[in-house]
């Protein structure tokens, strides 16, 4: 008689949100034919005594569990932990975020990239201070300094003048805008796996515009934002005309990013300077993003999966493109 093969536990611990978004049948199903068992962890019992597990899962934050994670680590030290918390905790301030974008050392030829010239401010005072922010150009993005997942770390101001700014509330980054043709591209990373999609945002800001604008208004997630009229429609018609950005020049900034960061499993945010054309800016990395929106995320997670019980990370065969899809090796 033939031998069961062995299977495999993945062992998942997410916020209910979270959870109910990416744990889908459809996701579950496809791995469990390929022997891998997606289980849930009790956050309320110690998470040493659960498993056993081939892989631990995990978008949860704080010391607590932080602490959880390290006993595990501790007795089950050949368990992958995707991924650790001191590889995501640089995603959680938009500085520390972006740096590792301006240390990539990768070479640039047709198309170049970087990040938004910005500011940190720390206190109030500095909103006034022309040495702080005099070298701004406006309009300017005022996001929330930490980006830790909660809905106040994604309330942002665009600020159309230098008066707009002394309502804000510190400690935040003050970001110049840059005109892109209303277009983001989201750059989803599953280890080797790079998937670039289009998505909705900000419109450009026109001089006349900015001439005529008062202080500043406030947003919140306006990627995730879907269609409430008509024009907005209209938009979403155009959207899907926008030109993508190369997919190897987004896998080259892809593998880049899991070098410097260690990380696994994290989308970016790309625009394109309508002035330059050929100049990308990356506007910001989400740890663990919404996966469940990204067309066939259930094999591109499986044979990530895989890859990861059988400690084959990185080891593919070569480069494998599939439309807007990449293996990066
Ligand atoms: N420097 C910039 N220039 C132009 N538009 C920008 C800039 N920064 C942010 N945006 C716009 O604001 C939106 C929100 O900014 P950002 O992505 O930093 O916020 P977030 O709350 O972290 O987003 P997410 O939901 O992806 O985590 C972007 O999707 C884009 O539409
Ligand atoms: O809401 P969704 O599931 O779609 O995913 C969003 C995710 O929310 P969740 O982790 O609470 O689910 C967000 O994480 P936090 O910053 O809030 O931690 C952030 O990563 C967004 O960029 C994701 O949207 P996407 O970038 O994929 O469009
Ligand atoms: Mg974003
Ligand atoms: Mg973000």
């Amino acid at each position: 008689m033939a031998e069961n093969p062995r299977r495999f536990s993945v062992g998942y611990a997410l916020a209910p949100k979270k959870q109910q978004s990416f744990i889908q049948p459809s996701l579950v199903d496809l791995a469990r034919q390929r022997g891998i068992d997606l289980a849930p962890i009790d956050t309320s019992r110690p998470l040493a005594d659960q498993g056993p597990f081939d892989c631990v899962l995990h978008k949860l934050y704080g010391e607590e569990w932080n602490g959880q994670l390290e006993n595990f680590a501790a007795r089950n030290p050949s368990v992958p932990i995707v991924d650790p918390p001191q590889a995501i905790e640089r995603l959680h301030n938009r500085i520390s975020m972006l740096q590792v974008v301006s240390e990539l050392e990768i070479p640039q030829e047709r198309e170049t990239f970087g990040i938004p010239s910005q500011v940190v401010i720390y206190d109030s005072a500095a909103l006034s201070n022309s040495g702080v922010v005099g070298a701004l150009r406006f309009p300017v993005i005022a996001k929330p300094l930490v980006a830790d997942g909660s809905a106040k770390s994604h309330k942002m101001s665009l600020v159309f003048h230098r008066d707009g700014l002394l309502k804000l509330k510190p400690p935040l980054v003050l970001q110049e805008f840059v005109n892109h043709g209303g277009v983001i591209f989201k750059v989803y990373v599953v280890g080797d796996y790079v998937q670039c999609v289009r998505r909705k945002s900000l419109p450009d800001v026109s001089e006349d515009k900015l001439e005529s604008a008062e202080g500043a208004v406030t947003f919140s997630q306006v990627s995730n934002l879907t269609a409430q009229d008509p024009t907005e429609v209209e938009y979403y018609m155009h959207l899907d005309e926008a030109e993508m950005p190369p997919l190897s020049f987004v896998t080259e900034i892809a593998r880049g990013l899991r070098r410097a960061t260690g990380l696994h499993l994290f989308n970016f945010d790309v625009i394109r300077d309508v002035k330059v054309g050929n100049h990308y800016l990356v506007i910001d990395i989400n740890y663990f993003p919404g996966y469940a929106k990204m067309p066939y995320y259930e094999k591109a997670l499986t044979d990530f999966f895989w890859d990861v019980v059988h400690e084959k990370k990185g080891q593919g065969t070569g480069d494998v493109a599939i439309g807007n899809e990449e293996k990066i090796m």
